[in-house]
């Protein structure tokens, strides 16, 4: 049986009289890697915002691991939801130790503990960034940056890691390293719920994959396999799937209309 780690049923938000979400029923599973692809100004990052608590949605439920959003405490939400927007910013000259210490505001507040930079050590050398640790966090390329803020949503050890375009800023040995560890993090402990734009590299990692499309999310019958009538609707273009080495590959080519 599949646990939901997120329930979204009958969404609306508009922002003025301009709608953006229509009703939006989807589910996200627990333990997955989900994906939700989509145009640009589909409204993507206003339902991960509405999911974070930083807008409230107009009309509808969310349930997140079973608990109405709307009942959750801040310390609650911390512990169940760590997540990365789009653009993130900081004008204060942190160390890279620093800000990723801040993950951890929500519960030792700022005053940190020997296990949270213990914890921080532990981070900065998965993500293969320990060289960063004392370098101000406004001195670093925006990949670097990326990779960071991305260490200090782990530092918060949510349940659910929303992710609005992780592989932003990233070359692509970055791109596919970060895909490799946020497939490897849903399968020890983290659900992954990320919002792409490159089908290609998603479908290579991903193994749950809904579609924004005119204020309504589609989850296809089989969420986990390229769905091209489904991609060709949602961007107004054509896409091939070709296999090599036994794996499948999913390409945009050419404009439809
Ligand atoms: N604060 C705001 N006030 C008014 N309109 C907004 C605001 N934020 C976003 N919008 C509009 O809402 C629509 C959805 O925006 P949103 O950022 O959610 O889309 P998106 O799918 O995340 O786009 P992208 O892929 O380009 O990041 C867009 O038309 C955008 O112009």
């Amino acid at each position: 049986m599949i646990t939901e780690a997120i329930h979204i049923e009958d969404l609306h938000y508009a922002y003025g009289d301009k709608p953006v979400l229509n009703g939006v029923n989807a589910i996200f599973p627990e333990n997955k890697f989900s994906v939700l692809l989509g145009i640009n100004g589909g409204g993507k990052s206003t339902l991960f915002k509405i999911i974070a608590g930083l807008l409230k949605g107009d009309q509808g439920s969310i349930r997140i691991c079973g608990q109405e959003i709307d009942k959750l405490r801040f310390k609650d939400r911390a512990s169940l939801i760590g997540f990365l927007p789009q653009f993130t910013q900081s004008v204060f000259s942190f160390t890279v130790e620093e800000i990723l210490l801040t993950g951890r505001t929500a519960f030792s507040g700022f005053a940190p503990k020997k296990e949270d930079r213990l914890l921080v050590d532990k981070i900065l050398k998965d993500l293969s960034i320990t060289r960063l640790k004392d370098k101000p966090f406004t001195q670093l390329s925006g990949g670097e940056q990326q990779i960071v803020m991305i260490g200090r949503l782990l530092m918060q050890k949510p349940k659910i890691l929303l992710l609005d375009e992780p592989t932003n800023h990233l070359d692509v040995y970055y791109q596919h390293y970060l895909m490799e560890k946020l497939k490897d993090y849903s399968e020890n402990d983290f659900t992954v719920i990320a919002i792409m734009h490159n089908p290609t590299l998603a479908f290579q990692y991903a193994d749950h994959f809904c579609y924004l499309h005119h204020g309504n999310i589609y989850t296809p019958s089989n969420p986990k396999e390229p769905n091209v009538e489904l991609l060709e609707k949602v961007y107004s273009m054509s896409f091939v799937e070709f296999m090599r080495e036994g794996k499948k590959f999913m390409l945009p080519f050419g404009e439809i209309h």
